[in-house]
């Protein structure tokens, strides 16, 4: 059976057999600004608290989804993603509507979901809520069938993501407003039909969490399970009030802005008139559609928080 091995190093020391309820720690080394040695900090809280874990480090992209994939084959069925928002998504993405559960280590540059569910900042009390949390659920987004578990959307937030991650950029927040500032004034709006309306836009941030990450509230009244998703269009706008809009982001208040709508249902239209980039829990995909559909799947994700 699956858990005839013992793995884990600590299993040396302490005599505790592997079970499907031992957390399974997928860590993405590239993750966050600041450098954190994630798995030197688990392996230090599970030998001081004489706890159980499996430890896996990410070597590429997607390979958090393959490790996932694997162990839960093998009958785990208590996932950690140990990172930001990229990470949350490789991992959850392969629990949807399983019976296992995920847990979060916020170590990422954003870490919008975590902050969503309030989960501690600090890596030792996260990894505390890892054993000893209240059981939850939350509802997931899905755009053109992928799944996103904080935020997706199209227009200038995507463009974003892909000269973040195009451009080499060290992770972190500042790097991220030095993007956002060298693409604002020359970026164009776009045409589009949300919803069987014509409508031109900035952006279009379909929001499952209430926020992109480092507090910065798109959809300041999302709730993770009420069954639905929020949806905030920033519109066109005069460059000058680009300061204004960023201080209503920051301060939870985008939606007193005259310059945005903001919508909540389960499903939610946008077509174009060519493929269109989109960005999917900060990470950009390439133009693959020209009509975007968002879903949301409800109470679909398992949680220990
Ligand atoms: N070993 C790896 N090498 C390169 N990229 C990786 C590796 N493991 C995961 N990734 C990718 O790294 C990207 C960034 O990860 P993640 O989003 O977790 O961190 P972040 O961007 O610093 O945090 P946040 O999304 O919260 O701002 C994701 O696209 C993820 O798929």
């Amino acid at each position: 059976m699956v858990f005839s091995f013992l793995q884990f190093n600590f299993s040396q020391i302490y005599p505790i057999k592997l079970s499907s309820q031992t957390p399974v720690f997928i860590i993405n080394p590239i993750a966050g600004a600041k450098k954190v040695n994630s798995k030197k900090l688990i392996e230090e809280f599970l030998s001081n608290n004489k706890l159980m874990g499996i430890i896996e480090t990410t070597t590429e992209k997607n390979h958090g989804k393959t490790l996932t994939k694997k162990y839960f084959e093998e009958g785990f069925r208590h996932f950690v993603a140990v990172g930001g928002d990229g990470t949350v998504n490789e991992v959850a993405s392969q629990l949807i509507n399983t019976e296992a559960y995920f847990s979060i280590i916020p170590l990422g540059s954003g870490n919008g979901l975590a902050r969503t569910l309030k989960i501690p900042m600090n890596p030792n009390e996260a990894l505390d809520k890892v054993f000893n949390g209240k059981k939850s659920v939350m509802d997931i987004g899905l755009i053109n069938d992928l799944p996103f578990f904080c935020t997706a959307g199209v227009g200038f937030d995507a463009h974003c993501a892909k000269q973040f991650a195009t451009g080499n950029h060290s992770r972190g927040l500042w790097n991220y407003i030095k993007v956002i500032l060298s693409g604002y004034f020359s970026y164009q709006t776009n045409q589009s039909i949300f919803c069987e309306q014509p409508k031109e836009y900035f952006s279009v941030t379909f929001a499952n969490a209430n926020q992109f990450g480092n507090n910065a509230y798109i959809a300041p009244d999302a709730v993770l399970d009420d069954n639905q998703l929020d949806c905030t269009i920033i519109e066109k706008h005069p460059k000058w009030y680009g300061m204004v809009m960023g201080y209503l982001l920051m301060s939870g208040k985008i939606r007193q802005s005259s310059y945005v709508e903001y919508y909540r249902g389960t499903e939610f239209s946008l077509r174009h008139n060519e493929k269109i980039l989109m960005h999917i829990d900060g990470d950009y995909v390439e133009p693959f559609s020209d009509n975007i559909i968002a879903q949301t799947l409800p109470h679909a994700l398992k949680l220990i928080i």
